[in-house]
């Protein structure tokens, strides 16, 4: 084996303090949630805003998530149609649905996303989309778990059409499922920010743990339009409930008794169209508001409740993950409550003054 500082000469000795390089500290944040409540898609809004965003090669990797998310979904709702007899307007339409239900099966799985979403399937769904038993149930398909960005791609498919291009919004509006770990970060101002993006899905949850140590920060990410949905999992829990308990679990947990919380309410969106038709009361009979306001505040405080430590370590920040306006001041914000707690005695860090239940004052429900 060599010994490197050996061979160095004289001449190259450097001076300490030209060697030193500047202090970096770094900053490590969990991104955690229930499956679907928007981890990743903030996770990719961090390349969009301190990196370079998604360069043509970046975002064509997307194309056949995003083809895969489209096949699945009219595969799941032309199955159900046909499995109801539901009466199609024409018989063109009911073959239509046909032809989608028999190229999505499961057995069709060994083909890849262009090769199922041909022209003819493109046609078939371009044409379904106007019928009106298809239209039905698109408004009722978060009953079948039918991923969010769907209204965003049902309503664009001629520009879904090959030749296509993913861009930055298909990016931020496509799903898929995280069962892996993905990292990823930037460095500002000294302070290397780590971010650390886990699958929510109860089977993705038992790998947490291996990561926890070292984290300075967690950013537990909560769907609000989960609250009158059933878990992906089984069918039978409410969304909103297992993410109360979740958060119960961690935050009360050994690893982040002591560490900074941020709650993130994600959805604001489809939580304010949403909460116009379906009152919270169907959840939590212990509620008994009738705006989206107090609605919001009744969740946040439910989560809140949960935490049995200090409670001025939780701030609350409510976006859109999807809206990189909103979420740009999610971080920003996020990251100066960040810098105050990991370096306590940095330039301007006061100590936390931001108190409960403020929300970000851009965001309106
Ligand atoms: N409209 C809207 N869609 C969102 C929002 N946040 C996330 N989505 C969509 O919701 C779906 C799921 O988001 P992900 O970021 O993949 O969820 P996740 O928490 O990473 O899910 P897992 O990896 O399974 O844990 C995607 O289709 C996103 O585009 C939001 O605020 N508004
Ligand atoms: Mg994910």
């Amino acid at each position: 084996m060599g010994n490197f500082s050996s061979r160095r000469s004289k001449n190259e000795i450097i001076h300490p303090q030209k060697r030193r390089k500047p202090d970096i500290v770094d900053v490590k944040v969990m991104l955690m949630g229930t499956g679907d409540s928007g981890k990743s898609t903030l996770f990719k809004q961090l390349k969009v805003i301190y990196e370079q965003g998604y360069s043509e090669d970046d975002l064509g990797k997307y194309k056949s998530v995003i083809y895969y998310n489209i096949i699945e979904s009219s595969g799941i709702l032309c199955r159900e149609l046909l499995k109801n007899k539901v009466k199609f307007e024409s018989e063109q339409n009911e073959e239509a649905a046909k032809r989608i239900a028999e190229r999505t099966q499961l057995s069709s799985g060994r083909l890849s996303a262009h090769h199922i979403y041909d022209n003819q399937f493109a046609t078939d769904l371009e044409g379904l989309m106007e019928e009106s038993v298809m239209k039905e149930i698109f408004e009722r398909r978060r009953e079948f778990h039918i991923f969010d960005g769907a209204d965003y791609f049902f309503k664009d498919l001629q520009r879904i059409r090959e030749p296509y291009e993913p861009s930055v919004a298909d990016i931020l509006h496509c799903r898929r499922k995280s069962t892996g770990v993905n990292e990823g970060g930037f460095l500002r101002d000294g302070v290397r920010f780590r971010f650390i993006d886990v699958g929510g899905q109860r089977p993705e949850r038992k790998k947490w743990i291996n990561l926890f140590d070292g984290t300075n920060a967690l950013v537990y990410v909560v769907s609000l339009s989960d609250y009158d949905q059933k878990c992906y999992e089984d069918d039978t829990t409410n969304r909103m409930e297992e993410a109360i308990d979740l958060f119960d679990e961690v935050c009360n947990g050994r690893w982040f008794q002591d560490k900074l919380i941020i709650l993130v309410f994600n959805k604001v969106d489809i939580f304010a169209e949403k909460i116009k038709n379906s009152s919270l009361n169907k959840t939590f009979s212990d509620y008994y508001g009738d705006s989206p306001e107090e609605a919001l505040a009744f969740i946040t405080e439910k989560f809140l409740e949960v935490n049995k430590y200090d409670p001025r370590r939780i701030f609350c920040r409510y976006t859109d993950a999807t809206d990189t306006e909103q979420v740009t001041e999610v971080f920003e914000s996020s990251r100066k409550i960040l810098i105050r707690s990991v370096l306590p005695n940095s330039p301007g860090s006061k100590p936390y003054t931001i108190p409960l239940n403020q929300p970000n004052k851009k965001t309106t429900v």
